[in-house]
């Protein structure tokens, strides 16, 4: 996905247009489905050269959830969001939006797939209310007001009479958000929407993120970074390769990992030993510390036993399974991207 400024090229693509429906409303598979923004049954695109590029992907997104949809680099997102917002037609299976065919819930949806472009000579106000005019279902005789609260909601209405060409990177992408959110929207589609932005503009984008969430828009968000999806989501999917490999909240995907204890001390072959005689697996000793899968053991209990055993222990910490520990988990990878 780019977000960034075509000199000259014709005005931004209009909003995507409602297809003409997905037939049957999908029925509520148990488990909340009911209350989902999202949800795909065996969804699959293959292309014309036969990749499939995704692969039966049943996907249930929580109303109100900030959702992760995380994978690395060619795992499906783009095309996946690419299907929800209607402009791929999958190859088989089905996707409904805020319980209703796709035609009807795509008002309420703002997406931002490939970034608009914008005028760089025009300012921002500008630039949304031209992005608003090829909107042929906005009522012209509000896009002043629209705008005015778009600009607003993204933190840019200081900023509104100012060039393009002069905003951040952070700004850029706030202003592609507020395009998004130009209509009243229960649903944010956002791919990689910091993608290719400095540190402060990666930071600007999260935190408008999360403000947009706690309003009470779902949004759904692919990212392939695991560290970003760990501080803004409260839902994520992980894909591989075309394939949903778990989803779920955060705390539920990570509940299947046991917690690690690392224990620094001096004397890590005696730690070591006291770790395996309380059972504790999986112990390595390394350079000043040792670490151990806890399993049902409570870290206070390992760390009087050490001491019991004489053990100098400078310092017990009890860590979390992340992200990567899950995915790591049940592909038997590493996540191939930096954080
Ligand atoms: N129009 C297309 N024709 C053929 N193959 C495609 C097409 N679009 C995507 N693909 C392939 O489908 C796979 C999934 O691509 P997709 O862009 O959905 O992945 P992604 O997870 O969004 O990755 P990225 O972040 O790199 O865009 C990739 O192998 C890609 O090369």
């Amino acid at each position: 996905m780019t977000t960034d400024t075509k000199a000259g090229a014709p005005f931004a693509a209009s909003p995507p247009l409602p297809e003409s429906g997905t037939g049957t409303p999908v029925p509520a598979p148990p488990g909340g489905a009911r209350d989902a923004a999202i949800v795909t049954r065996g969804l699959t695109k293959r292309f014309r050269g036969g990749q499939v590029a995704v692969d039966s992907l049943d996907l249930v997104v929580p109303r109100g959830s900030v959702f992760g949809f995380l994978g690395p680099n060619g795992s499906g997102k783009t095309t996946t969001i690419r299907m929800l917002l209607g402009l791929v037609t999958p190859t088989s299976g089905t996707r409904e939006l805020l319980g209703v065919p796709l035609a009807e819930a795509l008002p309420s949806v703002g997406a931002l797939v490939e970034g608009p472009a914008f005028y760089p000579y025009l300012s921002g106000r500008d630039n949304l209310l031209r992005y608003d005019a090829a909107d042929r279902t906005a009522d012209p005789r509000t896009a002043r007001e629209r705008v005015a609260a778009a600009l607003d909601r993204v933190g840019l209405a200081a900023a509104a009479g100012k060039r393009y060409r002069a905003y951040s990177l952070g700004m850029r992408q706030r202003l592609a958000i507020a395009a998004a959110l130009l209509g009243p929207r229960e649903l944010l589609i956002l791919d990689e929407p910091t993608n290719g932005l400095d540190p402060q503009g990666t930071r600007e984008v999260r935190a408008l993120i999360k403000e947009i969430a706690a309003e009470g828009v779902t949004v759904f968000v692919s990212s392939h970074l695991l560290a970003e999806v760990e501080q803004m989501c409260t839902h994520a999917a992980i894909m591989r390769a075309g394939r949903l490999v778990a989803q779920g909240s955060l705390a539920g995907l990570r509940a299947g990992e046991v917690p690690r204890v690392r224990v620094e001390t001096p004397d890590v072959a005696r730690a070591a030993r006291v770790l395996r005689e309380l059972g504790l697996m999986d112990v390595h000793a390394g350079e000043g510390e040792v670490t151990a899968s806890l399993e049902d053991v409570a870290a206070e209990h390992a760390n009087a036993e050490l001491v019991r055993a004489g053990v100098a222990v400078r310092g017990l910490a009890v860590v979390r399974p992340s992200l990567e520990d899950v995915f790591v988990e049940l592909t038997g990878e590493g996540f191939d991207v930096d954080g």
